[in-house]
């Protein structure tokens, strides 16, 4: 049997040869978490016009003096259409358009208005100013390459499109995902008539981390433990990109995925990965379906999904940078010597940094519920003390997707 291989390595070999799918048109207001096809331009300039910040009164640059004849309102959507000369001020909103001939804005708080006559209220003090005054096109202007290709579709980029005019996005395809749960123990429910039997937790979690990249996930009910039965499973989802298992992955009599797999045509690019969990981690393809067979252990397979799934979906998706992203954190207690694999523990934040669940277990739901972030300790990593540095990959507040 070959030895583990390092999770960088099986990361690269995962995603080498995968390409994304292909791409569609569809509204802007449909592309939240989907990846730009294309560069995104602007196709028109924001402000479009110089624009009042505040709420208050405009004039010209070189007649800040005051008093001013107030002779018009410059309101959002309803532009003053004049020329302001010397001694003339209009009332303006925030977000309107500065009046033709003026360049300064007196706030609202600051000025005195008595029959028609504005006046500076404390002239010691206040003076009218074009700090108030947002540019035209300083945001973006028109031809303006705003995001590039492989950019994910946030609530930010898109109300960025929407404000650039842009109502349609040329975006990555929706990959299509079969999870196959295997196991004898396993029921799609659980049933108080079989003690023995175990709801099947793992495909439910996978469609539901798959969703956050909007992928289209199929679930069927849980296979048996038979090579026949994880054949005919395979088939049933061949007009998926990608096929997920969880289960049998290991060495047990039981396991037979790898089997299966090869009974199927499918060739096998790498199987066991050092990471703690989910060493039996398996790689195979077959035409342009990637295979993705995750341990059973429900730990493992979140894991696993995260590190590898995940990334795999993101690429298809079209993203430019589909690996998750670990940060710094600093470490609030403890942790031993690293072991033999690339471990990521369940953690909470705490006291300002991050803190390890003691609960370690690879079947453990209930510790990675309420996990914060997964801690990496690498390979043989010295012990570490309260306020280390450690790397994290965030779960909760959009860490998923
Ligand atoms: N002698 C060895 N035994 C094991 C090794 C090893 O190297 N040598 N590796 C261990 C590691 S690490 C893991 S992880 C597990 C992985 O095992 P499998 O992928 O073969 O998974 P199963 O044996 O089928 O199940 C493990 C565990 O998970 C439960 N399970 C399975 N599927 C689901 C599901 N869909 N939903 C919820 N829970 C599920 C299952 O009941 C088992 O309890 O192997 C170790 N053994
Ligand atoms: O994947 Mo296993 O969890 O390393 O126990």
């Amino acid at each position: 049997m070959t030895s583990p291989i390092p999770l960088n390595e099986a990361q690269t070999r995962l995603l080498k040869d995968v390409a994304p799918l292909g791409s569609e048109t569809i509204e802007t207001t449909a592309a939240c978490g989907r990846y730009l096809a294309e560069p995104l331009v602007a196709r028109r300039t924001q402000p479009a016009g110089d624009l009042s910040s505040m709420d208050g009164y405009a004039m010209r640059a070189d007649d800040t003096g005051g008093p001013w004849l107030l002779v018009g309102e410059s309101a959002a959507g309803h532009p003053f259409a004049g020329t302001l000369g010397r001694g003339e001020a209009v009332r303006i909103s925030t977000g309107a358009h500065v009046p033709e001939g003026a360049n300064a804005i007196l706030l609202q708080e600051n000025a005195h208005v008595s029959e028609g006559t504005l006046a500076i209220a404390d002239p010691e003090r206040d003076r009218p100013t074009d700090r108030y005054i947002r540019r035209k096109g300083f945001d973006f202007a028109a031809g303006d390459m705003l995001l590039s290709s492989g950019t994910r579709i946030d609530a930010a980029s898109l109300a960025l499109a929407m404000a650039a005019g842009v109502w349609q996005l040329k975006v990555g395809s929706r990959p299509i995902v079969s999870v196959i749960d295997s196991g004898d123990e396993l029921t799609a429910r659980a049933d108080p008539t079989r003690p023995d039997a175990l709801p099947a937790s793992n495909g439910p979690m996978l469609a539901a981390m798959c969703s956050g990249l909007t992928a289209r996930t199929v679930v069927p009910p849980p296979v048996s433990d038979s090579r026949s039965a994880l054949r005919e499973a395979l088939g049933a989802a061949a007009d998926s990109d990608v096929i997920v298992t969880t289960g049998g992955a290991s060495v047990g009599d039981h396991d037979h995925v790898r089997a299966a797999l090869e009974d199927w045509g499918a060739t096998i690019d790498f199987w066991r990965v050092a990471i703690r969990p989910g060493k039996p981690l398996l790689v195979a393809r077959k035409g342009g379906i990637t295979v993705l067979g995750l341990p059973g252990n429900p730990v493992s397979a979140f894991v696993t999904a995260h590190l590898f799934l995940l990334p795999l979906l993101r690429r298809m998706a079209g993203a430019g940078d589909p690996l998750p992203r670990f940060i710094e954190a600093r470490l609030s207690g403890a942790l031993p010597v690293g072991g033999a694999r690339q471990e990521f523990m369940r953690g909470v934040w705490a006291d300002g940094g991050v803190a390890a669940i003691a609960e370690r277990d690879s079947s453990a739901l209930h510790a990675l519920a309420n996990a914060d972030v997964l801690i990496e300790r690498p390979i043989g990593a010295p012990a570490a003390l309260d306020g280390d540095s450690v790397r994290v990959l965030a779960l909760k507040n959009g860490g998923d997707a």
